[in-house]
């Protein structure tokens, strides 16, 4: 046997060894949190988080059965580490980890370290396995100098791209690219934006930046992380990744389900769309919502029998004191205490000026009040209810008295309710939007065609609605406080428009209009906000090319950029392909670097457009046998899409929009000039080119 052979044989057994005990330990945590849940009641709140802990440690230790250790690290020092999915502590209580986490610090030379610049590190190896049986390592070694690569665990990295595709996303944990790990590690502060190409892994960092922000921010924990995506398909899609992550404590959504309770209810034209996405909406709400606080007018309340009347001056003052720095509903609520505090004061003054009548006639004007008040209602006597001091002043329990009373008032505040009204998201919305008028007042940069498409497509609610009402709820300001509904704290956060979250990850960030950013930049007042996305397949109505046309309405200059640059999914042979299509796109960027050739040169063929159909399904057929057992796409122009799908039932057909994000062994390209004949059309061509990890094909339709 030769001597490499023999130190691969040695290897596997010494990983072998390492991993039956890494899953021992596991298998032995995974029963002590059992135990530790058995029949367990909280019975007060830190027994409660005690065991929201445990939980989620079981989820944790539950989520590693695969992958549980898939990496070691030998120091310059001599000492050894193993890493994992999770973290698993030493049996004795030795203060090194049997598994480290690979969110912990110690853990990032695994993904950074290169022999210029080795980090303190002699040695990496990948630990590949099937289930719990080692089946490869690869190493690399640090201390040797020389060139650094582009790749880190190039063979494991090889091994995991040329697995199948299944069609659901796997996690990279243990192959994370220094310029992914870069992103993934950044520090949470401020917008970071990651412009990346397609299949360069901008969704798997956004997710593993999701997995080390909440192991290593535990504040974010505690507020939640709010992940956004293009559509429920996607999230579902996702979804098992964080788990695999050992991550629960996050909400996924989409731009239209952001507002709890609030469902989209119509489609809507592109030219709409756009109009509604404009970043000029936030001013003109703005401005309309202040111009629901009333006009000031005096106003007459009565107390006790006696009319009270608050001059109009008193009134201005009250409302612009109010109005200042809060929403309309909280300076609402700001304006009627302080009614009711001048209120009380009006009282005490009249009554101050009944006791300064008692020396010029005291019991006449008592007299009069008295029987006004028995006229009035049966509340009692002015001077009887107070129970004021045997020399007629109050006290302050009697003022006390006096102020809840008046707050308690029907009357009262049924003239306060008249005069500043609540007011309810939707309808104001749709108030505004329906009034040709009140559209020219607020929104004078709409033209009149503008304002009639605005009017005319009122009820019920479209996609770019949401935003708008999203925005008219946050400048209106709740009605009351919200309740908090729910155990866990993703339940309670999806159920609260206004929560604030600890970071938001956007994916597929290049489609979002600027009242999407507002709706998003709402949610995080800390602005701590990761964005993934390729600026060259925009679809959306907007006509951003840049990230800079994107983001400057909304954050102005601040917001930072990252950049992905190598391609992971799609072949060389189809990337060589994308340049020029980039470039008809209008795009400012370079297409992606291939990490790896697929050996299958795209290919291209004709069919007459009646046969079109046929043709596919036959061309289908024949890359579900070359891909046994892998994924074969279609993407082909909106108007093809039904047709196809009759032909092709059981296969996989979308438009090039709706391919966004996923992938498949092979892809079938389906009319090429149809696709880029629809709106953004060349962006949505880069789209459908860059699907396969495989084989491209393309059906052109004869003419
Ligand atoms: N470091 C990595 N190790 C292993 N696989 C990776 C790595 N990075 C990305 N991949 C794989 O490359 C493929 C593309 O990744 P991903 O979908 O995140 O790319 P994307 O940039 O979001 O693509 P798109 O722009 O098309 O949405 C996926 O199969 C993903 O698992």
């Amino acid at each position: 046997m030769s001597e490499a052979i023999v130190r691969q044989a040695d290897a596997l057994a010494d990983e072998q060894h390492a991993v039956d005990l890494a899953y021992g330990r596991r298998d032995e945590l995974l029963m002590e949190v059992k135990q530790g849940l058995v029949d367990a009641v909280p019975r007060n709140a830190v027994e409660a988080a005690r065991l929201t802990i445990l939980r989620r440690r079981q989820a944790d230790l539950r989520h590693a059965e695969t992958g549980l250790v898939f990496g070691r690290l030998d120091a310059a020092n001599g000492s050894t580490r193993h890493l994992g999915r999770v973290g698993l502590p030493s049996p004795d209580d030795d203060s090194e980890p049997l598994v480290l986490d690979w969110r912990a610090p110690a853990a990032r030379p695994f993904y950074t370290a290169t022999p210029l610049d080795s980090q303190g590190q002699r040695r990496r190896r990948h630990i590949r396995t099937n289930g719990r049986e080692v089946v490869g390592v690869d190493d690399e070694p640090l201390d040797a100098g020389g060139e650094s690569g582009d790749l880190v665990g190039e063979g494991a990295l090889f091994a995991a791209l040329s697995a199948r595709r299944t069609g659901r996303m796997g996690t990279a944990v243990a192959t994370l690219q220094r310029e992914q790990d870069d992103i993934v590690r950044a520090a949470p502060d401020g917008l970071l934006v990651v412009q990346g190409g397609p299949g360069t892994g901008k969704t798997v960092v956004a997710l593993h930046r999701v997995a080390y922000l909440l192991f290593s921010h535990p504040s974010l924990a505690s507020q939640g992380v709010l992940v956004l995506g293009p559509s429920r398909r996607f999230l579902d899609y996702i979804a098992q990744v964080l788990p695999a992550l050992g991550e629960t404590a996050v909400v996924g959504a989409t731009c239209e389900t952001l507002v709890p309770g609030v469902a989209v209810e119509r489609d809507e034209s592109r030219e709409l769309a756009k109009l509604k996405g404009r970043s000029l909406w936030q001013s003109s709400l703005t401005a309309y919502v202040r111009s629901l606080a009333p006009v000031p007018t005096a106003l007459d309340f009565l107390v006790d029998g006696e009319t009270h009347t608050l001059p109009a001056h008193r009134i201005r003052r009250a409302v612009e004191g109010a109005v200042s720095g809060r929403d309309l509903h909280a300076a609402r609520r700001w304006f009627v205490e302080n009614v009711h505090d001048l209120l009380t004061d009006a009282v005490i003054e009249r009554h101050e000026e009944l006791l300064d009548g008692v020396e010029d006639g005291f019991e006449d004007l008592l007299a009069r009040v008295d029987a006004g008040l028995a006229k009035s209602d049966n509340r009692g006597t002015l001077t009887g209810a107070m129970g004021s001091d045997v020399d007629g002043t109050l006290t302050d329990d009697d003022i006390e008295r006096l102020h809840t009373r008046i707050a308690g008032d029907r009357d009262i505040t049924g003239v306060l309710d008249g005069f500043w009204p609540l007011y309810d998201p939707r309808q104001t919305l749709q108030s505004f939007l329906a009034d040709d008028a009140l559209l020219h007042e607020f929104a004078p940069w709409l033209d009149e065609h503008e304002r009639a498409m605005i009017t005319n497509a009122l009820t019920p609610l479209a996609p770019s609605d949401i935003p708008l009402l999203d925005a008219v709820a946050e400048l209106l300001g709740p009605t009351e406080a919200a309740s908090e509904q729910g155990e866990f704290l993703v339940d309670r956060a999806a159920a609260q428009r206004d929560w604030a979250y600890g970071h938001v990850v956007v994916d597929e960030a290049q489609e979002l209009s600027a009242m999407q950013w507002q709706m998003v930049a709402r949610r995080v007042p800390s602005r701590s906000i990761t964005a993934v996305g390729d600026i060259d397949q925009a679809e959306a109505p907007h006509r951003h090319r840049t990230w800079e046309g994107s983001l400057t309405p909304v954050f102005g200059e601040r917001w930072r950029r990252g950049d992905l640059t190598i391609c992971f999914r799609t072949p060389r042979e189809v990337i060589a392909l994308t340049g020029p299509v980039l470039a008809r796109a209008g795009s400012h960027n370079e297409p992606p670097r291939a990490v790896r050739d697929s050996g299958f040169e795209p290919w291209e063929v004709t069919s007459a457009d009646p046969e079109l159909a046929d043709t596919v399904a036959g061309l289908v057929e024949a890359m579900r046998v070359r891909w046994q057992s892998g994924s074969v796409g279609v993407v082909a122009p909106r108007s093809r899409i039904a047709v196809l799908r009759e032909a092709v039932p059981d296969a996989v057909v979308l438009a090039a929009v709706e391919a966004k994000g996923l992938e498949w062994d092979a892809a079938l390209v389906v009319d090429p000039d149809g696709i880029t004949a629809e709106p953004r059309g060349w962006n949505g061509l880069y789209v459908a080119l860059t699907r396969c990890t495989q084989e491209l094909g393309q059906v052109r339709p004869a003419d």
